[in-house]
């Protein structure tokens, strides 16, 4: 019999090789991410943990090329090379919702499909179905002035939904909402991800969020730790600080 042969490898939609970012210059420069690497096959579910200020955001805006690192290379293999194109297929849920002020709930969530060109009867197709996932439909024809902070991080994460991405980035999307609703949000993230096919990563300080995604790395200081033996090394006396301590500790 003839020896199986290697696996192929899995087609990643984003990978990171030794990626930092420092803002500012000389004596005020603060070196948000060092040396940084880690590999996003579609399929994945991950949650990058940390304290505040440790980095997460810049890594998932570094991920999502919205950020340039300063070193390193970050490369998106299984996504398209044109950077309009594959801008189109990297959903990206900030963590403070950014929605057009003048637009409706409904014109916010369209927007990118207007922009992109989907046709009118599939872009409020597509509307209608995103609003109804994350439970605001009764405020399609509200203003974000009108909306709660967690109404309006719904309504971001719908806009996201809807324009279909094979890579979703959600930056502490249950970040202002009661545990219900951050279960529910997760919920629609991961059977999204799952629907599409798509890579799932995301940021949270929420361990329980964090708990309900097959993968965790540890953001700390900076630094990325992609390896989930820190999770025990909250009972080695020189094992990562406080939050890695934290999440261990919960296990
Ligand atoms: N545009 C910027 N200019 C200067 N410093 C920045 C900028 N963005 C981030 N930083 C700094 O980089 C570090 C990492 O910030 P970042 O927002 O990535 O962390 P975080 O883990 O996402 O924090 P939080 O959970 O509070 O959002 C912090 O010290 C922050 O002050």
């Amino acid at each position: 019999m003839s020896s199986p042969g290697p696996t192929p490898r899995p087609a990643l939609a984003v990978s990171c090789e030794g990626v930092a970012r420092t803002f500012g210059r000389g004596e005020r420069a603060v070196v948000a991410v060092h040396g940084s690497s880690c590999e996003v096959p579609f399929g994945a579910r991950i949650a990058i943990v940390g304290p505040s200020g440790s980095g997460k955001s810049t890594m998932l805006h570094i991920m999502a090329g919205l950020e340039t690192p300063t070193a390193g290379r970050v490369s998106w293999p299984g996504l398209p090379a044109t950077d309009a194109e594959r801008r189109a297929q990297i959903g990206v849920v900030f963590q403070s919702p950014s929605l057009v002020p003048a637009l409706t709930v409904a014109e916010n969530v369209a927007l990118p499909l207007v922009l992109a060109g989907v046709p009118d009867a599939e872009a409020e197709e597509r509307v209608t179905e995103a609003l109804e996932l994350v439970q605001v439909s009764e405020l399609a024809t509200q203003l974000p002035e009108e909306l709660s902070g967690g109404q309006a991080q719904r309504v971001a994460v719908a806009r996201v939904l809807a324009s279909r991405p094979s890579l979703i980035l959600a930056d502490e999307p249950t970040g202002q909402l009661d545990r219900a609703n951050g279960q529910h949000l997760v919920d629609v993230l991961l059977a999204t991800a799952e629907e599409l096919d798509a890579a799932l990563v995301v940021s949270t300080h929420d361990i329980e969020v964090a708990d309900r995604l097959k993968d965790r790395w540890l953001m700390h200081e900076g630094r990325l730790n992609t390896d989930e033996a820190w999770l025990n090394h909250s009972r080695a006396p020189r094992g990562p600080q406080a939050s890695a301590t934290t999440v261990g500790d919960r296990r």
